[in-house]
């Protein structure tokens, strides 16, 4: 039976890779004292689980039954696992992000989440790239996270070199632009801003000007005062 908790209020997160989504989502689930769900590791946790059985994420079949294969009891122990956060398995995310069938099988989960946060918390924030158009149309609030890709690029170079990856910017930027093109092209929940979301172009901000800019947007759309000074 569904717990009787109060409506929880959903923050939506949506936008292109290395735009600085996951971090400012991780900020704001902090300030609110909100869950936060990366939906990317879910893509990412079917992606890499193809590569694994040696398979080929672009195949429908086996992405979709490696999506059917994360069951809710199991996934924050697949989510926690370092190799989600791979170069090659960010493409083979947005390879099986392709498929509607791996898309149907995710919804679920997410839903669930923002319906009923983990840790009995009073909201949810959940990022992405189809939250505020399909995961969750009736969130509370909406924001679209942007930046050039040649700052994306930059952002996610000094990643994963931190990480001690070698790699180059030109590689980096090609992979981005790849990545932008699939998501964004896709027929089935492209990659694109809700009607109703918050454009915030973070290339010349830094992460708290990005926290500050969205406090103050969730705060005056939602009402809600009490962590927003
Ligand atoms: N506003 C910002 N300015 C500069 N770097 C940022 C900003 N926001 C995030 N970053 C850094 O950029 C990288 C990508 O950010 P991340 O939040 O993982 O993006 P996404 O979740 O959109 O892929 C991380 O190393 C992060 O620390
Ligand atoms: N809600 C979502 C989240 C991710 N994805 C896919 O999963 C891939 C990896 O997402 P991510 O958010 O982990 O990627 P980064 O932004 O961290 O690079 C994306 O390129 C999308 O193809 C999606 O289709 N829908």
């Amino acid at each position: 039976m569904p717990d009787a908790r109060p409506t929880a209020m959903v923050i939506a997160i949506d936008g292109p890779a290395a735009s600085g989504k996951g971090t400012l989502s991780r900020r704001l689930a902090d300030r609110l004292h909100f869950a936060h769900l990366d939906t990317g590791s879910l893509y990412r946790a079917v992606g890499l689980a193809v590569l694994r059985a040696g398979g080929n994420p672009s195949d429908a079949a086996q992405a979709t039954e490696a999506a059917y294969a994360l069951h809710p009891e199991t996934t924050p122990l697949v989510l926690a696992d370092p190799a989600l956060r791979a170069d090659e398995v960010a493409s083979a995310a947005s390879q099986v992000a392709i498929v509607p069938a791996v898309r149907e099988a995710l919804l679920a989960f997410q839903r669930d989440f923002a319906a009923y946060p983990p840790g009995n918390a009073r909201g949810a924030v959940l990022d992405g790239r189809d939250i505020g158009t399909i995961v969750c149309p009736d969130a509370d609030a909406k924001l679209f996270v942007t930046a050039s890709v040649e700052a994306r690029a930059e952002r996610r170079l000094k990643e994963l070199r931190e990480r001690g990856v070698p790699v180059i910017y030109a590689a980096v930027l090609e992979d981005m632009r790849e990545r932008d093109a699939r998501d964004s092209q896709r027929a089935v929940a492209p990659l694109k801003p809700a009607a109703d979301a918050f454009l915030l172009d973070t290339s010349s901000m830094n992460a708290d000007q990005a926290l500050d800019a969205a406090i103050s947007f969730i705060c005056s759309k939602t009402g809600l005062s009490d962590h927003c000074a």
